[in-house]
């Protein structure tokens, strides 16, 4: 039987959790929409998707900002690290759209 908010305690914090979700996953949206603004720049301009020096500088800024809010540092490489590889699928997508 599905239980209400008032007889399951962590219903309300479901809820929290549902909402704060969707609201990553709309940022994750955003972030990326950007990296497609970069991406058909670089395909434009014959530069390569991959830029190590600036993931490495994100990477520094999120794990210091990540510190920030109790985050370990090993979660926040992994989570870019996911991030990264969306970006260079996008921008490899739009240099083959390009040919
Ligand atoms: C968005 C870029 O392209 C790639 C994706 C990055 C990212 O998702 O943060 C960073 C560096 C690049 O490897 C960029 O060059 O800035």
């Amino acid at each position: 039987m599905t239980q209400t908010s008032a007889s399951n305690p962590l219903q309300n914090s479901r809820i929290k959790i549902d909402s704060i979700d969707k609201k990553l996953i709309a940022l994750l949206g955003e972030r990326e929409r950007v990296v497609k603004e970069i991406g058909i720049y670089k395909a434009k301009n014959n530069i390569p998707a991959l830029q190590a020096d600036r993931f490495k500088q994100v990477l520094e800024k999120t794990i210091e900002a990540g510190k920030q809010e109790g985050l370990s540092a090993t979660f926040i490489t992994e989570l870019m690290n996911a991030i990264h590889k969306e970006s260079l699928r996008i921008e490899e997508e739009i240099k083959a759209q390009k040919q």
